[in-house]
């Protein structure tokens, strides 16, 4: 051990003594307040015939006071029981101009020793702690709300420590980061989306500390780490504007409930609380208040998948052009312009007459326009009361009521959305079945009538939209988000992965909704070997993707004789997997009936079969669709069944690039008959 190294670990442990007392104070505290908060209820409860209600409401609110002291003094225990076990991962000595040098040590959260009045370490989103991820050794600055501290860093020092025990410290006089990154990579993955605080990139810290962007557009190649640094971004806003957002006014759209439980363990390890989340079909059957049922996303892939139906592929393209959503703002002002056909209106011997009728309804061209004509009538109730000098009836009042609707062509959104295919003269565009939930491609765009026609409530309190697996929405759903979610957005996805490839949205589409929208490009990939990305490369070449140097086996196609030597390899893979080292395997299918003819095979305890209705994401084997695997990952994936006779469309292949994706470090596929054209090269 060299004295660098004995120094290192003196001050480790002496951190570790600081953190032990502030625990003991901490300790000290919580158990004052909570005394403290006996005492107080049981004066009141003795003292309560002679409080008045002032009193009460005094008493209450400094019961509350107590209360919520007491829990920020549980919150403030956890996080430092935390950093005893790892306080810091990186140090800077930096001396900002003029001024003498000084160690920053950085770590997950920041501790602030009360006795010596001096941070010891930093919180890794502190102002100071950007340049650990943005500069090398010499001249670095950083950002304060007062303006730009420049200096020079003179050390740089990345740690690991573990159990309290420093495991292994890098001095950075050279490119940072690289090696404690392979590190990292190489690890298995045994459980939930894990933090990536140590070894943040500095692309993606760019991302994540972008404070200007209204809407923020990440276009991400598979693995470069999207959706962890979408849950960093959301951690770090939480941290810069705690005064005024907090994670309840958050909200993050996911594609499914599995996928929210994998993420759902990265904002409270970062010392943050749980951010609602909600899927699109939620949001879409709150909007349309369950009136209508309809297809899930889900359903409509899986239509996609079993058979190739022409007529729904192409209504599924139409729907999720841009050419749509102009054809529905078009229809929006041919009806305002046309639909209205003004007759003048009697009301006892008042005549109204046709032009003011016009002219009221054009007056509130910023009401919704089927909300309007109530607003028109309160008008014209008033025009007749005034000419004819009296009272009206309840009779007339409700004649008035009835008769302005009348005057509009259609005034059922359902009945308008049949009209506006009429009108684009593609009326076979449309198949609304009473006996039929209504088809996906339709529920947005109805939606977006509804919205246009009759308002909805926009979701005021949210702060912050997050929206994952954006390749999977078209404009008509992106312009009902941005009508909905006036707050400042975060869109993240991969037009590569798209599980639907007639209604993929790329980040340029997104920007023709947003163009006020900033949009990153994140080529370079973190998950898989450098072998996992080549062979995913047949299937969706990207020349600008940027794959890790980490090597592993190259992705094996296993030939089976039959079906049954099929499952039977299966099983013996997952026989292997017992004794691999590797934590997590997914067996990932293209649909949900091949997903259960494996589980029906392999049906050891401990095999956990996702379907569109789990709720939770399982450790160890997973078997399940590509299109619920979307944004997890695994050390190991076999696919199951990639024969020419199962994966031959476009819909097909998508899946098979999603699922060869999904593996870190040992991808295996297995067929029987021919093996499918998009492998045969
Ligand atoms: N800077 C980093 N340090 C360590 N690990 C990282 C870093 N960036 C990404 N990773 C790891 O790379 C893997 C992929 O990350 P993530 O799932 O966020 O990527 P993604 O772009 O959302 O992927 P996909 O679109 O394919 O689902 C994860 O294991 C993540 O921890």
């Amino acid at each position: 051990m060299n004295a660098t190294e004995r120094e290192e670990r003196e001050y480790l442990e002496h951190i570790k003594e600081q953190l032990t007392r502030a625990v003991v104070r901490v300790d000290e505290a919580v158990k004052q307040s909570s005394n403290e908060l006996r005492q107080k209820k049981s004066y009141i409860h003795e003292h309560q015939s002679g409080m008045d209600e002032a009193d009460m409401v005094a008493a209450g609110q400094s019961i509350n006071r107590m209360a919520f002291t007491g829990e920020a003094a549980v919150t403030r225990k956890r996080k430092l029981l935390k950093l005893m076990q790892s306080p810091y991962f990186g140090r800077i000595d930096f001396a900002a101009q003029g001024q003498a040098t000084v160690p920053v040590y950085i770590g997950m959260y920041s501790f602030f020793d009360e006795q010596q009045r001096a941070n010891l370490i930093y919180d890794w989103r502190a102002p100071v702690s950007s340049m650990f991820y943005d500069f090398e050794l010499g001249e670095a600055s950083y950002p304060t709300p007062s303006g730009t501290v420049r200096g020079t860093i003179e050390r740089k020092r990345q740690y690991k420590v573990r159990d309290g025990r420093l495991e292994f410290m890098i001095e950075n006089d050279v490119n940072i980061h690289d090696d404690v990154l392979q590190r990292e990579l190489a690890k298995s993955s045994d459980d939930k989306m894990k933090t990536i605080v140590a070894t943040i990139q500095r692309d993606q810290n760019a991302v994540i500390r972008n404070e200007t962007a209204p809407v923020m557009v990440i276009q991400g190649v598979a693995g470069s780490g999207k959706t962890s640094i979408a849950l960093h971004r959301i951690a770090f806003l939480l941290y810069r504007y705690r005064e005024t957002i907090a994670a309840r006014d958050i909200l993050i759209i996911s594609p499914n409930k599995v996928f929210a439980d994998y993420i759902s363990n990265v904002l409270p390890e970062l010392g943050e609380e749980h951010i609602p989340e909600m899927g699109m079909e939620e949001l879409a059957a709150d909007l349309l208040e369950n009136r209508y049922p309809f297809q899930t996303f889900f359903e409509q892939v899986s239509a996609l998948l079993e058979r190739h139906d022409a007529a729904f592929i192409e209504r599924i393209r139409f729907k999720s052009s841009f050419e749509f959503l102009s054809r529905l703002n078009q229809y929006l002002l041919h009806i305002e312009n046309n639909y209205f056909s003004v007759r003048e209106l009697r009301v006892g011997r008042t005549v109204v007459p046709a032009a003011l009728l016009q002219q009221k309804f054009k007056a509130y061209h910023r009401v919704p326009l089927l909300k309007r004509f109530a607003l028109v009538a309160n008008d014209v109730r008033a025009y007749v009361r005034d000419a004819a000098g009296r009272k009206l009836t309840g009779q007339e009042k409700g004649t008035i009521g009835e008769a302005i609707p009348c005057m509009f062509r259609l005034t059922n959104v359902l009945d308008l959305y049949r009209d506006f295919y009429q009108w684009i003269g593609r009326p076979e565009l449309l198949r609304i079945d009473h006996r039929q939930p209504l088809e996906y491609a339709d529920v947005f765009a109805l939606i977006y009538l509804r919205l246009r026609l009759e308002g909805i409530t926009v979701y005021e309190h949210v702060k912050h939209l997050l929206v994952d697996e954006m390749q999977d929405y078209t404009p008509v759903q992106y312009a009902v988000l941005s009508r909905l979610f006036l707050c400042r957005k975060t869109i993240l996805g991969d037009v590569s992965q798209t599980v639907n490839p007639y209604s993929a949205s790329s980040a340029e589409t997104i920007e023709r909704v947003f163009p006020q929208a900033e949009v990153v490009r994140l080529n370079r990939s973190y998950r898989s070997t450098l072998e996992i990305t080549a062979f995913a490369q047949q299937l969706r070449p990207n020349p600008d993707i940027l794959p890790l140097e980490r090597h592993g086996p190259v992705p094996e196609i296993r030939r089976c004789n039959g079906t049954d030597e099929e499952l039977a390899a299966i099983r013996q893979l997952t026989a292997a997997f017992g004794s691999s080292g590797h934590q997590s395997l997914g067996i990932i299918c293209k649909t949900l009936r091949q997903a259960e003819r494996v589980h029906e095979a392999l049906p050891a305890p401990g095999i956990h079969l996702l379907t569109e209705e789990s709720t939770s994401f399982k450790e160890g084997i997973i078997i399940t669709t590509a299109h619920l695997a979307k944004g997890l990952e695994f050390d190991a994936v076999v696919v199951p069944f990639v024969s020419a006779h199962s994966y031959k469309t476009e819909v097909d292949k998508s899946m098979l690039y999603v699922a060869c994706t999904r593996a870190m470090h040992q991808l295996t596929l297995t067929y029987s008959g021919e093996l499918t054209a998009f492998l045969a090269s």
